[in-house]
């Protein structure tokens, strides 16, 4: 068997230059080439697994909840905000903290609370927004079923790249989307289930619930009678008013879509400026043992529900920062290089106030996280060539500007993206973390269900840099149909035997977002329609089609998330040629829909060459060296295992970004102009 080869995969945006989001609303997308008929698969592979009998799943009602609190900015756990309105746009240099006024004509694109965009309409069950049924008109089939039976849980470590690799992925997730109503680390305010894993009465559950039904004989939740896991739904423009304006609903998402760092600053003004210093332009931190960390949530009870009283529990720009370990330290890292970047223009321009100190360092290290992203990460999973075909990446001498903001792009992030397609990266997460010492020893390793949503663990001893070294060091699960038992059985398991199922989670989500079905997205892509199961052979292998049958009613039925998690990789990337369309198709427009993106030569929003020459030399490597307590070597590429090709170095011969390039020459007119172009709804 073969990969799908990446030459007869192409997607070209050259043909449609105006297209938008909704535009292909009716399944007509023409903008991908279809792929001959037979290429197969070598990665995705699994090893065997029980069959069960199939539980009907619950249906969930829309739901009537919501809070309309106008300019509340906050999001938390079971409620929906309206976004801030936009007063008026001005030409500032610097990004606002809600996404709003990225787009000038369309100043609320792209902003925190609003609805994610969809490329297919979407097919709930009573075609406004109860979850998808099956083509029959019956239930789908059982998530958990669907996640035992499909997937597997084998653990195959990666031999190329590492656990930062995956991690750095869900830092784009945090800073991308995030449902609204949900809390994605500690316990929902609503409960579907009891606390002893019963469903609760139909009469009694409220009204946002979609339970997942745990099937008979379950190998895990059977154990300990199980029989219950709890789903809130997501809130829709259903259930606030203000942007509700009839069709079937579609749901929010409380963060900017944009790359903007939003998990570190935050979404909105106030959030931002509960975590500024203001100061010296530097973010809050806490000292202790001579370094320093995210400042103290001032709810850490509720934030961080699985840590015993009196343990450190985090405040960040984001609510999800304590879910897990790794999260919480690259959230560190990228918060002490706001401040490493602010400290030093500070030295080199002692005339800045600090706001002009906080917005350039905050340029700054967006800049260099979105370098990071595209040159460094996004190619592993999408391919080099590939993004370059599509213009998502250039072939650019050092100092090249590239002005390819395009107003007619609208950069919400695609539902079809973040409850499908990037998710099938969770099957990168690897359930033992490791401690690694300077010299790459394994010191001793963690159980991730251990210290979900307890971040205490980064602090004590070396952990931090142990911890950091480890996540550069150990691979990363292979991308292929296994998901890790941590995940798929004890995620969030707060000291019970056993917890949730993020697979059988992302399968329900994505009947609660009312998704359009797999063979809908393969025809979108390009992908010939199957008209038959058979038809699927040409990207699932005939194994994992027999698994599939026995479960979905119809090859029509498919999920997304579970049809596109299936198909053969194309070549050079780590996804099949539909998730690869959805992918791409997104970071294209994340990108040129995006009018601050660093690589624009804007007087006011860019850079100078020098300086954009300087943004392009980060890596993740040095981005590591500079943040850890005391970390003194790394391997120049640090989403890739060590090798002979990839040493560890000493952290002095990874290139650094020079800042004196940042010395400003007309101090004090700069200092003008920067206070002149701060618009009006531009924080304290
Ligand atoms: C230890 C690592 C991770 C854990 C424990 C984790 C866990 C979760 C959980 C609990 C949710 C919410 C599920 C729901 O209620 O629907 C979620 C959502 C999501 N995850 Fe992960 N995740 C991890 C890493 C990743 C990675 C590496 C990626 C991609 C590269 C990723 C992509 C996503 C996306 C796109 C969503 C939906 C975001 C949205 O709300 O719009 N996650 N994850």
């Amino acid at each position: 068997l073969t990969k799908v080869s990446s030459s007869i995969y192409h997607i070209v945006h050259n043909d449609h230059p105006a297209h938008h989001a909704f535009r292909f609303l009716q399944g007509n997308g023409p903008r991908y080439q279809s792929l001959p008929p037979s290429p197969t698969l070598v990665s995705n592979v699994l090893q065997g697994n029980p069959v069960f009998g199939t539980t009907p799943a619950i249906q969930g009602n829309p739901f009537a909840q919501f809070n309309p609190a106008y300019g509340a900015h906050f999001p938390t756990g079971g409620t929906a905000i309206c976004p801030m309105p936009v007063a008026r746009c001005e030409k500032s240099a610097y990004r606002s903290m809600d996404g709003s006024c990225n787009h000038l004509d369309n100043p609320q694109l792209g902003i925190a609370n609003s609805r994610y965009g969809r490329l297919l309409s979407p097919k709930y069950g009573d075609g406004v927004s109860s979850p998808t049924r099956s083509i029959t008109g019956e239930d789908l089939p059982n998530a958990r079923l669907i996640s035992l039976v499909v997937f597997g849980e084998r653990d195959v470590p990666d031999p190329q790249y590492t656990l930062v690799n995956m991690q750095w992925g869900q830092i784009m997730t945090h800073d991308m989307s995030m449902q609204a109503g949900g809390t994605q680390a500690r316990k929902h305010p609503t409960r579907c289930c009891t606390d002893d894993g019963r469903l609760i009465a139909s009469a009694d559950i409220h009204s946002t619930c979609y339970p997942i039904i745990v099937p008979p004989n379950d190998p895990a939740y059977s154990q300990v009678g199980t029989e219950c896991l709890d789903f809130v739904r997501t809130l829709t423009d259903r259930d606030i008013k203000c942007l509700y304006d009839n069709g079937p609903a579609e749901q929010l998402t409380a963060v900017t879509s944009y790359a903007d760092l939003s998990l570190i600053y935050g979404n909105s003004i106030q959030q931002n400026s509960e975590i500024r210093a203001f100061q010296g332009g530097r973010m809050l931190v806490d000292q202790r043992n001579g370094a320093e960390y995210l400042p103290p949530s001032r709810n850490a009870t509720g934030d961080c529900d699985a840590a015993p009283p009196g343990e450190v529990c985090y405040q960040a720009g984001d609510i999800r920062v304590n879910q897990n370990p790794g999260l919480a330290i690259l959230h560190t890292i990228l918060l002490r290089e706001h401040n490493r970047i602010a400290d030093t223009l500070a030295k080199l321009n002692p005339h800045y106030n600090d706001r002009t100190l906080f917005q350039e360092a905050r340029k700054i290290n967006i800049a260099q996280y979105q370098h990071i992203s595209y040159y460094e990460w996004l190619p592993i999973f999408l391919g080099a060539e590939n993004m370059l075909k599509n213009r998502l990446i250039y072939e650019t001498s050092t100092k090249n500007f590239i002005n390819d903001f395009d107003s007619s792009i609208d950069p919400s992030v695609l539902n079809e993206h973040a409850t499908a397609a990037f998710r099938y990266f969770h099957t990168q997460i690897e359930g033992r973390l490791d401690l690694v010492s300077e010299l790459r020893s394994v010191l001793g390793s963690l159980r991730l269900s251990d210290w979900m949503n307890r971040p205490s663990i980064i602090e004590i001893g070396d952990n931090f840099d142990s911890l950091t070294r480890g996540h550069a060091t150990q691979p990363e699960e292979l991308t292929d149909i296994n998901f890790d038992r941590e995940i798929k059985h004890f995620l969030l398991r707060r000291n019970m035997p056993f917890g949730g199922d993020l697979r059988a989670i992302d399968i329900q989500r994505n009947r609660d977002h009312g998704l359009a079905s797999y063979n809908d997205l393969r025809e979108f892509c390009g992908v010939r329609r199957a008209q038959t199961w058979e038809d699927y052979s040409d990207l699932i292998e005939v194994d994992v089609i027999e698994r599939m049958k026995t479960l979905y009613s119809s090859h029509d039925d498919v999920d997304l998330t579970v049809g596109g998690a299936v198909e053969a990789h194309v070549e050079g990337s780590l996804a099949g040629p539909t998730f690869l369309c959805i992918l791409t198709e997104q970071f294209y427009r994340t990108r040129v829909g995006d009018r601050f993106w660093y690589e624009n030569g804007d007087p006011l929003t860019g850079f100078t060459e020098e300086q954009l020459a300087e943004v392009r030399k980060a890596t993740m490597a040095r981005l590591l060296c500079d943040n850890g307590n005391q970390i003194s070597s790394m391997q120049p590429k640090a989403f890739k295992t060590v090798s002979k090709s990839n040493p560890v170095v000493p952290c002095s011969d990874i290139p650094q970004v020079d800042l004196t390039k940042w010395i400003d020459q007309k101090p004090f007119k700069q200092t003008e102009d920067v206070l002149n172009v701060i618009p009006l709804h531009y924080g304290k």
